[in-house]
Formats: C-alpha cells, sequence, structure tokens
C-alpha cells in the first residue's frame, strides 16, 4: 500500500506559496506601472516614488512622526507650486488659490483617506459624500449659529469663572500648572454642557492632575498610520473595550464618555417614542437631530447619535485649549504687548472677579481679536490636510486640468506661514491685525485656521465664544509665569493632525503670581 509522505506535498506547497508570491508581485508591479504611467495624475510634477506608493507619506508622517507637512514645502520648491503628493492627492502651496478649493460653491466632497484616520464615517466629519453631509450638517447649524451661542453664553462664563477660581487658589506657590490639560477640561465641560446638557465636571475635580492632554493628543497618534491603511482603525474598533484599557488606560475617561452619549442617546429616543419628551428649556445636539423632519430614522439611530457627539467633544477641545496656551505663552513673552490687551480689557471690565464682560461687549474689542487672529494663526488649529474632492467638474490650477473626482489639497499652516502675506511669520505679532479695516479683511481671506466653505467648521462661534471669554478673564485676574517651558513647547514642528511641538512629551506648564 502505498503511503503519504509530508514530503509529497512540499513542490505544491511551494509551488502554490511561489506562484501567489508572483502574482502578488505582478499585481503591485501593475499598480506601480499604472500610477507612474497610465493614472491621469501621472502627468502631474513630483517625486516618482511619492507618485507610485503611500509609503513614501509614511516614511515622514510615521517613521518621522509627522513631518512629511515640511516635506511637501521642500518638494514645492523644488517641483512647483501643484505637486502630486501620494498616489491619488495633488497638493498646491499657493494661498490665493485656498478659497478655490475649500468653499462653499458647488459639490464638494471628503477623501476617504483622510475621514478614516478620524472617524469611521458616521458622523458629519467623517461623511465623504456632499449631499448626505449637507443633510447633517443641516440640522446642527442652527445649534452652533452666533445667535444660540450668544444666548448661552453663561454656561462659558460660569465655567470660565470657575476655572480662574480654583487656579486663582494657586497663587504664589509652586505649584506647575499644565494649562493646556486645565483650558481642555474646561473645554469639554463647555460642549458637553452646552450641546448635550450633560455635566463632565472636569474643572470641578480637584487639583490639575489632569488626563486631558494625553488622552487627546495620544488619540492623534494613530492617525498615520490609519491614513496608510483601513486595516488600522478597523483593528482598532474590532478590539474588545477591556482590551483598549489594557493598552491605553487613560482612554478610560473617553469611553466612560460614549457609553454615557450612547445612554443619553437611547434615553430620549425612548423618550420621543413614549411622547415623554421633557422640555427643560436647555436644547441639545441630540435633540436637535431627533427633530429634524429633514433625516431619515437611519439617521437617528443612537450609535449615530453617539457618533455625532465623540466627534463633536474630539474636534472642539484640543483645538481650543492650544489655542489658548499658545495665546498665553506669547502674551507672557511679550509684555507690552499683554499690557495693551488689559488696558483695552478694562474699558469693559472693571471687575473681573465679580462682573466679567458680557460676550458683546468683547466682541467690540479690536485688540483682543487681533491677540486672537494671531494666536489661532501661529498655532494654527489643524495640521492635519483635508483633502477636497470635487466629484462632477474638472478644476483649473493656472493651466493644469485637475482631473474630476481627484484628491486636492492646501496646508492651513503654509498659509500661515507664508511670508508674502504674514511677514515674519514665525514672530507673533497682533498688530499686523490691528488697522484700516479694509487691509484688516483681506488678510482676514488668509486665516484659515477653521477651515472654510460647507466643511469648514461647525463650532466656529462657539469657539471664538470661548476664546473671547477665557483669555479676557485669564488675563484680567492672574498673571501667569511660563515654568520651565520655551518655544519647543508651543511652536509647530510636527503634523500628528493637530500641531505639536519639538518637546511634545512634557506640557506648557505656567506659575500663577
Ligand atoms: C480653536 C478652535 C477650533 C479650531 C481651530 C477648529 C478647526 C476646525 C477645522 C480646520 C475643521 C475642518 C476640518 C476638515 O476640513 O476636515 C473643523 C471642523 C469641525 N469642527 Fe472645529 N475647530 C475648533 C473648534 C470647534 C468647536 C468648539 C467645535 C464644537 C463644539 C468644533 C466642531 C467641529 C466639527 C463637528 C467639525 C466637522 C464639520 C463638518 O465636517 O461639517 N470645532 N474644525
Amino acid at each position: 500500500m502505498m503511503t503519504l509522505q509530508t514530503s509529497d506535498f512540499t513542490p505544491t506547497l511551494t509551488t502554490l506559496s511561489l506562484g501567489l508570491a508572483a502574482i502578488w508581485a505582478a499585481s503591485i508591479f501593475a499598480t506601480v506601472v499604472y500610477r507612474l504611467f497610465l493614472d491621469p495624475l501621472s502627468k502631474f510634477p513630483g517625486p516618482k516614488l511619492a507618485a507610485a506608493t503611500s509609503l513614501y507619506e509614511g516614511y515622514y508622517d510615521v517613521i518621522k512622526r509627522g513631518k512629511y507637512i515640511h516635506k511637501i514645502e521642500e518638494l514645492h520648491q523644488r517641483y512647483g507650486p501643484i505637486i502630486r503628493i501620494n498616489p491619488h492627492e495633488l497638493h498646491i502651496y499657493d494661498s490665493n488659490f485656498y478659497d478655490h478649493v475649500y468653499n462653499g460653491k458647488g459639490k464638494w466632497e471628503k477623501s476617504p483617506e483622510y475621514t478614516r484616520s478620524i472617524d469611521s464615517g458616521t458622523s458629519v466629519f467623517g461623511t465623504v459624500d456632499h449631499d448626505l453631509h449637507r443633510l447633517r450638517r443641516a440640522s446642527l447649524n442652527p445649534f452652533f449659529s452666533k445667535q444660540k451661542v450668544t444666548a448661552l453664553q453663561s454656561v462659558i462664563q460660569d465655567l470660565s469663572g470657575k476655572l480662574c477660581t480654583k487656579l486663582e487658589a494657586c497663587k504664589g506657590t509652586d505649584t506647575a500648572i499644565d494649562l493646556e490639560s486645565a483650558l481642555g477640561d474646561f473645554s469639554m465641560d463647555v460642549i458637553s454642557e452646552y450641546c448635550f446638557d450633560t455635566k463632565m465636571g472636569r474643572v470641578d475635580r480637584p487639583g490639575f492632575s489632569s488626563d486631558f492632554r494625553s488622552i487627546f493628543r495620544g488619540l492623534t497618534e494613530l492617525g498615520h498610520m490609519a491614513k496608510l491603511t483601513p486595516l488600522v482603525m478597523m483593528l482598532f474598533d474590532s478590539l474588545p473595550d477591556n482590551v483598549v484599557l489594557f493598552l491605553n488606560p487613560r482612554i478610560k475617561m473617553l469611553q466612560e464618555y460614549d457609553a454615557s452619549c450612547l445612554a443619553l442617546a437611547k434615553r430620549l429616543l425612548r423618550a420621543e417614542s413614549e411622547g415623554s419628551w421633557e422640555d427643560k428649556g436647555h436644547p441639545t445636539v441630540f435633540r436637535e437631530i431627533i427633530a429634524s423632519a429633514d433625516l431619515p430614522p437611519s439617521e437617528k439611530t443612537p450609535e449615530r447619535l453617539q457618533a455625532e457627539a465623540k466627534v463633536i467633544i474630539n474636534a472642539g477641545t484640543v483645538t481650543t485649549s492650544w489655542a489658548l496656551t499658545s495665546a498665553l505663552w506669547h502674551l507672557t513673552d511679550n509684555p507690552d504687548q499683554l499690557a495693551k490687551l488689559r488696558a483695552e480689557i478694562r474699558t469693559v471690565m472693571s471687575d473681573p472677579r465679580h462682573k466679567p464682560a458680557r460676550l458683546q461687549q468683547l466682541e467690540q474689542l479690536p485688540y483682543l481679536t487681533a491677540v486672537l487672529n494671531e494666536a489661532l494663526r501661529i498655532s494654527t488649529g489643524v495640521t492635519a490636510r483635508s483633502a477636497r474632492i470635487a466629484p462632477d467638474r474638472i478644476l483649473m490650477y493656472d493651466n493644469w486640468e485637475i482631473p474630476r473626482g481627484t484628491a486636492v489639497t492646501l496646508t492651513a499652516a503654509h498659509v500661515h506661514f507664508d511670508p508674502a502675506i504674514f511677514p515674519n511669520p514665525k514672530v507673533f505679532n497682533p498688530e499686523r491685525w490691528v488697522g484700516e479695516a479694509e487691509a484688516r479683511q483681506r488678510l482676514e481671506r488668509y486665516l484659515v485656521v477653521f477651515s472654510k466653505g460647507t466643511r469648514g467648521c461647525l463650532g466656529i462661534n462657539l469657539a471664538w465664544a470661548e476664546l473671547r471669554i477665557m483669555l479676557s478673564n485669564l488675563v484680567m485676574r492672574m498673571d501667569l509665569v511660563p515654568f520651565e517651558t520655551t518655544k519647543d513647547n508651543i511652536e509647530l514642528y510636527s503634523d500628528m493632525v493637530v500641531p505639536e511641538p519639538k518637546n511634545y512629551q512634557e506640557p506648557a506648564q505656567f506659575l500663577i503670581r
């Protein structure tokens, strides 16, 4: 009788493996050949390696930690104002072209490569399709209008007052405060109370040992890897909660927040279906979505509401707290500017502890606006490239025809540091925003920190209200003195979705005097 030996299989398995490897290599070869010679984007300048594979971008962003933003600038100097920076994306370095791509005219989609680095596609932020985005955004817009923010300013005032009182308790002590985290706690409390009528009580907690900075900055670490392959986020999302917690125990706070958003969404949906909805007079984002007559039931599931809550809190906290931290560091570094700012605020706030100024008064102060414009410019908000795609038309840049459906980006930081628009761009100079209305408006066109157009920031009015109220209360109530903190803790060094300074492991710390 014939016996079957393991070795009888060996040639077959080897042949099979080799065959598969050959098919895989051939498909990669074909993809590269297509990208380099046949793809409509192949006519655009740029390094061939970047056109052939996303690993080129990955090297700068994953291995060298968020440095593609600077490499792209270098590539523009070599190849010109429009270049292909990865197999699917064109990048333009021309501040005057920003609002040709980021605007509200015609259909604009987002690129899935970008959105998947932050969101699974269920929230307004992560929506790729133009029409679905319009529908989702329309239900939220009224809630974030200027009128609504002005009406709900007491939420911001109360929390700002609480944080100032807590900071004042450290006056004259040697407690060094991680200001970004303290301000992050404030922003998170504002958003959860303003948007969801839920108190997180982060400012109320004793002490300043906040987990805010490590959590939110840590969240962006996966972003660049997720851009390279969808598998990263799929894997991360499919991990059970306790595994995620084991890998990063600090994430607990966000898990609890996610769970409470889901519970709240379920409660409200149940109340709606039972007709027991109790109107407490404080609108919430969830209620706006549930009440929207235009959104179909599939848009009102608890999971969708939860996704919206998550993205709003993520988008609104690190950004606002970083802009404030940057403003305060630069002001302490420029005592003349701080004195000028205080003199202006004093005209509407003679007793900061007991009678803080109203938002409408603060909005009339030109130097306060100038300081914040400059802080927003130099701190630059979001560093991630957010591509826009015109799905139905050819775009023109100079004599270049950009095929329909192509991902096109400009980088906000390149505009904010363009010396032709902002001379000495690395210098904090609020004075550049003071002057004739016409010149100021011209300059404001280039402040793109909130992006522009249909996909621009949803929370811009809320952000401005927080910035004005918090900065004016802080500078009028105390002196902040940087502690072991230099520009290396503040200046943009890497793009980790949000700006990251060189000394990113150490927070910007301040003593209170
Ligand atoms: C200084 C503070 C802020 C800055 C610099 C900022 C910046 C931005 C930028 C650049 C975008 C566009 C991103 C993209 O193109 O993909 C954006 C979108 C968004 N922001 Fe803000 N943001 C700030 C505050 C806020 C606040 C306070 C909230 C909410 C409470 C918020 C909620 C959102 C949402 C939901 C989106 C997505 C909008 C959409 O896709 O329709 N942001 N933000």
